[in-house]
């Protein structure tokens, strides 16, 4: 933006009456000049929002009748790493982010408002992901299990889903695998990797407390933690953080696991904060949608592979991403609930390979490994993202 001649910074004088001034004065704008620059600025800003804003209306009636989708991971990644690169000033990198955020997510809910599902109720580290991804222009769909997410989109009451997938303290979310297994056919559109800040909260003393809610996972995060702080406490599981959190303000001498946001929801205090056992604590969270999402050039794809439960046959599976050079990231066994009692059952991997299933490379590896299972899904490609502070 081209700075105007009105600019309130005065400019280098050599007059006798500027050099009869103490040389502060001339060096500080006053508060109403820097102020109403700020003023004049914004209205700058408002007017440039608004012609983005008037494009985005064009690209979404573009989108309509080609028959394309509103939201496109692979567009909004695009735009965060353009913005973030040509940033030279002061403001920090997260803060550009939740600005871009909020304005992409405003810019879509004029092409279209979304509903997007997470596991409830509001302020669950889903929600908090899911509005980190969309930002608060979606309907926000807060549901009752990882289960009713996936169903809520296959239903089609939805266009996107957002679940845990796995956490870097406590490993996979076994509820999320379990249903991959179930409705293959939805895909995995984006990634949020959000680090996640645990609080006690409650409305009376810690040495009152007799019961602590949360969900098992928040449990386990903090085990060390409840164990040497709160000993006296029965440590009970519910479905989510926030359900943990209304339990926690309807009850007396009760406490939840949860996160901050979550105090002021539920009207709650925050006895104690970050207390998760390891300070990096981040949970990995896919979107899902019943369509897959674009390539970018940073790509990861995720695939659930059920193979023979036969000597060597991981080893033989996967040997194709190394003979081509392709990155694997993540790996997680799971059982295959029908085959409990079998005696020999086949087991489920999902992997996590770097880049896209449309570059050449990674369709071949693919291919490959398909010949060596049983059976193999790609559950999607998306773009790798940063972790991101809650
Ligand atoms: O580029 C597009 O496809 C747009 O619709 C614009 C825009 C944006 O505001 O930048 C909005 C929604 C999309 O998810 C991606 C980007």
């Amino acid at each position: 933006m081209a700075r105007k001649s009105s600019s309130p910074v005065p400019p280098a004088s050599s007059t006798p009456a500027a050099a009869a001034e103490p040389p502060d004065a001339k060096k500080t704008p006053s508060l109403a000049s820097l102020r109403s620059e700020i003023d004049r600025m914004d209205k700058e800003l408002v007017a440039i929002l608004n012609r983005r804003a008037e494009i985005a209306v064009q690209i979404g009636k573009v989108k309509n009748s080609n028959g394309m989708e509103i939201f496109s991971a692979a567009r909004e990644e695009e735009v965060l790493a353009k913005v973030l690169g040509a940033s030279q000033g002061p403001l920090p990198q997260d803060t550009l982010r939740l600005i871009f955020r909020e304005l992409m997510s405003g810019t879509r809910s004029l092409q279209r408002t979304l509903r997007v599902a997470c596991l409830g109720p509001k302020y669950s580290y889903s929600h908090l992901a899911s509005v980190a991804k969309f930002g608060e222009a979606v309907e926000h769909v807060p549901l009752g299990s990882i289960a009713a997410v996936f169903e809520e989109l296959n239903r089609r009451h939805v266009q996107f889903g957002i679940v845990p997938l796995e956490n870097s303290t406590d490993g996979r979310i076994a509820d999320t695998l379990d249903m991959f297994t179930k409705l293959p056919n939805l895909k995995i559109r984006a990634e949020v990797r959000l680090r996640i800040h645990h609080c006690l909260l409650g409305r009376c003393e810690w040495s009152q407390m007799r019961r602590v809610y949360s969900k098992s996972q928040a449990i386990s995060q903090c085990r060390n933690w409840l164990g040497k702080n709160l000993p006296q406490a029965a440590k009970i599981e519910v479905v989510s953080t926030a359900a943990a959190a209304e339990l926690a303000q309807r009850e007396e001498f009760a406490g939840a696991v949860a996160s901050k946001p979550a105090a002021q929801a539920y009207r709650l205090n925050i006895l104690a904060e970050n207390i998760e056992d390891q300070s990096n604590n981040v949970t990995r969270f896919a979107v899902i949608a019943e369509t897959p999402e674009a390539r970018t050039g940073r790509d990861k794809t995720t695939l659930m592979a059920r193979i023979p439960n036969d000597p060597g046959s991981l080893v033989k599976t996967i040997a194709p991403l190394e003979k081509m050079g392709v990155n694997m990231t993540w790996i997680e066994s799971f059982p295959i609930p029908s085959a409990a009692g079998d005696k020999n059952p086949a087991y489920l991997f999902f992997l996590d390979v770097e880049g896209h299933i449309d570059d050449p490379i990674v369709q071949k590896a693919v291919d490959s490994i398909r010949k060596r299972c049983e059976r193999l899904d790609v559950l999607g490609s998306y773009p790798r993202s940063e972790v991101i502070e809650s």
